[in-house]
């Protein structure tokens, strides 16, 4: 602890106490006659050069630095002492006393007497040393950082409460065509269309409000239209005292990609491209669910082709490929967007028709049948193609798929076996 009690009737006592006060700064203060000979320097500047004040003052700097930092220290004092310009510099001096090199702040003034002439100059050294390695340390570890997050395979981003990104790196700017200077410090509406940017929010208020990590698929469309699909991990974090969240983003949009054409390929059959029988009956146990809710009607319509072995057998299995593709367009062809067809056996048909009661299905089940016995798109002039049709219904949704099933096959075998090329639906009860 410093005390200092100076009194202005005692000028010895205030010297003294300026000296104390001097000392105990915390930094090398000094002052310089017209030749750059020290004519004050301080106690933390006595230990810093080594040697007693008696040697010190009088001297100039050159006894005390190394050659370099002594030229530059003239060359300072010189335009201090000649031109009264006030120096503030970084200093490096390697120390002769300590051979230590030392970083300085060094601030250096001229000293003007009453007239306004030069007399001399006075200057603080702060010693950064320490400040500087670690400020040089810190800058390499940000760099490191930088670089880890740039070049990182991940979308890395830091966003606040308000929506205000607080950090992105450049994958996240590059993806969204911009630089992250042009993002951060913006909230997210700023940056990217509002239904984007709301459909991020929805993962982000979940992290704000549950305050813990949370983890989602989401998609982003590019400035391009392009979709990619992120796996995202969002982390609440207090960031300079606001509520903040660190999220961290993988590109998935490959693995979405084949899950997709693997969920395709285990709903579909891959030679018509329609529904598969597993995929058909889920379709069908959910329609005839609002059908239950709603009091519809809906109708399963079988459809087998008619002496398909004899096409295999007279023109090749290719020829047989060609003719089910062929009935699958056709069937298409015939029906409504809400219908659903799908190939549930060889050369077995179905088709779910939604709200469509007896009536109306018998007229549709017999355009089928029309469009197949005439089309002439497969086979070899001359011969027809022609397919038997039974269906039956669930009125207001109630008869069980099953049954439905063992109804409509009854009524198809009955087509085959009275003549085939024909629709048996079971007269309305
Ligand atoms: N080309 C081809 N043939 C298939 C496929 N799946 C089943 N088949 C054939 O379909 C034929 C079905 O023959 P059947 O069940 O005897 O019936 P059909 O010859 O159509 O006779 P009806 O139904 O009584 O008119 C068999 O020869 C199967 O090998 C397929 O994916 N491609």
């Amino acid at each position: 602890m410093i005390e200092i009690h100076a009194a202005d009737d005692n000028p010895a006592e205030a010297f003294r106490a300026l000296r104390v006060l001097l000392d105990a700064v915390g930094a090398c203060i000094f002052t310089k006659d017209l030749q750059g000979r020290y004519t004050y320097v301080n106690a933390p500047m006595l230990a810093l050069i080594g040697g007693p004040a008696e040697a010190v003052l009088g001297s100039v700097a050159d006894r005390y630095v190394d050659p370099d930092g002594a030229a530059r220290i003239r060359a300072d004092d010189v335009r201090v002492l000649q031109n009264g310009e006030d120096i503030e510099r970084e200093e490096v001096n390697v120390l002769a006393a300590s051979g230590e090199r030392r970083v300085f702040w060094t601030v250096k003034r001229p000293m003007r007497d009453a007239q306004g002439g030069i007399i001399g100059l006075c200057g603080v050294s702060t010693d950064i040393t320490e400040r500087k390695a670690i400020a040089a340390q810190l800058e390499d570890q940000r760099q490191l950082l930088q670089a880890v997050l740039n070049h990182i395979d991940a979308y890395v981003y830091m966003k606040d409460e308000s929506r205000r990104y607080r950090y992105v790196n450049e994958k996240v700017a590059r993806e969204w065509g911009v630089s992250a200077a042009q993002v951060i410090g913006k909230r997210d509406v700023e940056v990217m269309p509002l239904e984007q940017a709301e459909g991020f929010w929805r993962m982000d208020q979940q992290v704000f409000e549950t305050n813990a990590p949370q983890m989602a698929e989401e998609s982003f469309v590019g400035p391009d239209g392009a979709i990619t699909y992120h796996w995202s991990v969002k982390v609440p974090v207090n960031y300079e005292g606001s509520r903040t969240l660190i999220g961290l983003s993988t590109d998935i949009t490959e693995l979405v990609q084949l899950r997709e054409r693997l969920r395709q390929q285990a709903i579909t059959d891959g030679l018509t491209g329609l529904f598969n029988r597993r995929h058909f009956n889920e379709i069908a146990e959910k329609e005839l669910a609002r059908a239950r809710r709603h009091q519809h009607a809906t109708t399963l319509l079988m459809l087998d082709i008619d002496h398909f072995k004899s096409i295999n057998d007279r023109f090749g299995h290719p020829m047989g490929d060609a003719v089910l593709q062929r009935v699958a367009q056709v069937l298409q062809a015939q029906l409504r967007r809400e219908d659903t067809p799908a190939r549930v056996g060889g050369e077995e048909f179905a088709v779910l028709l939604p709200r469509t009661d007896r009536e109306a299905a018998c007229v549709l089940a017999e355009r089928i049948r029309a469009a197949l016995s005439q089309d002439r798109g497969v086979l070899p002039e001359g011969l027809g193609l022609t397919a038997s049709l039974g269906l039956a219904v669930s009125e207001g949704g109630h008869t069980k798929l099953e049954q439905l099933y063992a109804e409509a096959d009854a009524l198809l075998y009955q087509a085959k076996q009275t003549g085939r090329d024909r629709v048996c639906c079971r007269a309305a009860s």
